[in-house]
């Protein structure tokens, strides 16, 4: 297989081995996600769907294979190069990791403004659509920490969307809220999913959402993908056994 991404996909993994010691955490992996889509990725605690999106983020390295994103390599790559096709890339964590000492407009235009040169005025302009589109227009002031737990969060995804990233990565973003925070986020994410044409993939246990939102979704077992599929395929009517287990375990 040709290792040059077509015009159409965004992400492309190419044969990636990563290892942790003696664990072989993804094993020849290939995969390919097409711009504008929604793609999740499901399966087993271990599988290896969270290493996937912290390669993405060059948080971690492969140890073998190709990583493209947008026609250029995030691996094998030099720093100059990682660093510009990074810049395609947001991510969304489990935790919202905002700035505590910045209120919430800054924790949004701080990286526009560093990373990208913006305008304090624009960022701020922009930073206040963004945070109207999750619903917390009237919170730009506050602290994080006189936000709840969901607040945060959209906070986190706002801020992610201020880079204007081609791609979005969310990280079982609702797994470290309180049960009754967590639809008012998956909302927000629903609107960001219907109205922009940002592509996105998503690790999450959430299947209903996954369900809603998902163009494709993959089946990961053992760090390789066993079964694709659009969702109303793999949640209906699953090929593979270990996939007809998991979701009989999660459903
Ligand atoms: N930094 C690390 N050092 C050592 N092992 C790691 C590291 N990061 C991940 N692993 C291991 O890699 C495997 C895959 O982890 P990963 O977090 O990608 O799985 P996952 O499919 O996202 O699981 P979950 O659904 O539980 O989040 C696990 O066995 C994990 O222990």
């Amino acid at each position: 297989m040709s290792a040059d991404p077509t015009p159409h996909e965004l992400i492309r993994f190419d044969n990636v081995t990563k290892r942790f010691g003696d664990n072989t955490v993804l094993d020849n992996l290939c995969f390919s996600v097409e711009t504008g889509k929604h793609v999740t990725l499901i399966g087993p605690s271990g599988s290896g769907k969270t290493t996937i999106l912290r390669l993405l983020m060059t948080l971690v390295k492969p140890d073998e294979g190709v990583i493209s994103v947008n026609g250029g390599r995030l691996f094998p790559a030099d720093e100059k190069e990682v660093r510009e096709v990074r810049k395609n890339i947001g991510m969304v964590f489990q935790q919202f990791n905002l700035f505590p000492h910045m209120n919430v407009l800054r924790n949004v235009t701080e990286a526009p403004v560093r990373v990208l040169g913006m305008s304090k005025d624009e960022a701020a302009e922009r930073a206040k659509g963004l945070l109207d589109l999750v619903g917390l227009g009237d919170k730009q002031d506050m602290r994080p920490t006189q936000l709840s737990g969901g607040q945060q969060q959209r906070v986190a995804i706002a801020r992610a969307l201020a880079m204007r990233p081609q791609v979005l990565l969310l990280d079982e973003v609702t797994s470290a809220l309180d049960p009754e925070l967590v639809a008012g986020v998956l909302d927000v994410l629903r609107d960001i999913a219907r109205t922009t044409d940002i592509t996105m993939l998503c690790v999450t246990h959430e299947m209903n959402f996954a369900r809603d939102i998902s163009d494709d979704v993959l089946m990961f077992d053992a760090g390789r993908v066993i079964e694709s599929g659009s969702p109303e395929k793999i949640f209906s009517d699953p090929e593979h056994e270990r996939t007809r287990e998991f979701l009989g375990a999660v459903l």
